[in-house]
């Protein structure tokens, strides 16, 4: 059986959990169930702290597991990244008092409270500066008006956090991180492995691509595929009135309503847009 571990709290606990339900998997039905075995797709489910994760993938205990891109670097497991997942997107970012510095480096000599202290270790040293960094465990933001740091590195979504505690991100994004699918590396792909990545792949095509149906005269279809030219190649379909066909292709989700207006400029009428509610690409 696959053995795939999956956060079992945290930012990323339920849109992990979701995006597998949605694959077709079997998911935990509370939150007190340490695993769970889903006998018709041969995988077994391992709820973890997504930091311990990406060790036990990094040590190949469990063939993949759901991380962030952060926690993976931050642990130095020996994992590779199979597919982005598209949710738990954050940044990593210096923050400190408005002025107290420009860039990291300004920061030779200053205390850096994180949790991040293997990616924050890493950074100093490629930008050759020597600090010290405290290592907290979380509400990192306090330790600026606490007096143990004089900077903070920590995860930054919407800066609300930052501004409730009178912080300001300072210098060049450390880090963006998303959810990401890991597997230890070099080794063999583990039975079952396919199935999920094609499985994930297809929730996220159908997450983030929509179906375009428009009826258009054969002679405008280049200048349509032009703006439209779908994943592979659009299906074109004759059409009963003579001269016109119908056209069917995929989408991103986020132009839909910009290519609907420009099809329209080439002659397209009829545009419709459809959800897909799954597929294999
Ligand atoms: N707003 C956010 N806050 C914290 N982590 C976030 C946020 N958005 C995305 N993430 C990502 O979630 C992961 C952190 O998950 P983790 O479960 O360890 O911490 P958490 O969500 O802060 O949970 P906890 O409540 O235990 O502090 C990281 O990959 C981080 O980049
Ligand atoms: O930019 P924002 O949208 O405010 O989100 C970022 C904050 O959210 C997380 O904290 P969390 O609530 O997980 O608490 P923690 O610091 O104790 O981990 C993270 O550590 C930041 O503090
Ligand atoms: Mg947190």
């Amino acid at each position: 059986m696959l053995r795939v571990a999956v956060p079992n709290k945290g930012s990323l606990s339920e849109a992990a959990t979701s995006i597998l339900s949605e694959a077709g998997y079997r998911q935990r039905r509370t939150t007190k169930d340490l695993s769970l075995t889903d006998p018709d797709n041969g995988v077994e489910f391992y709820y973890l702290r997504p930091r311990d994760i990406a060790v036990y993938v990094g040590e190949g205990t469990l063939d993949v597991g759901i991380s962030g891109r952060d926690l993976v670097l931050d642990s130095h497991a020996d994992a590779d990244t199979i597919l982005e997942l598209g949710f738990g997107g954050s940044t990593f970012r210096f923050a400190g008092r408005p002025g107290v510095a420009q860039s990291v480096k300004d920061l030779q000599g200053k205390r850096i409270a994180t949790s991040f202290a293997g990616i924050l270790g890493d950074h100093l040293a490629e930008n050759g500066v020597e600090a010290s960094v405290i290592k907290l465990d979380g509400a990192v933001e306090s330790a600026v008006q606490l007096g143990v740091a004089d900077v903070i590195a920590d995860v930054v979504e919407t800066g609300t956090t930052l501004r409730q505690a009178g912080l300001e991100v300072f210098g060049d994004v450390i880090l963006k991180s998303e959810a990401v699918l890991i597997r230890r590396h070099g080794v063999e792909q583990p039975a079952g492995l396919e199935q999920l990545v094609r499985r994930l792949e297809g929730v996220l095509v159908a997450r983030n691509y929509v179906m375009m149906d428009y009826d258009i005269r054969a002679e405008a279809v280049e200048a349509a595929n032009a703006v439209a030219p779908g994943l592979e190649s659009p299906t074109v379909s004759p059409l009963h009135r003579e001269g016109w066909v119908a056209v069917r292709v995929m989408v991103l989700r986020a132009d839909a309503q910009r290519i609907m207006d420009q099809l329209w400029e080439v002659g397209a009428r009829a545009i419709l847009t459809t959800d897909i509610h799954a597929c294999r690409i």
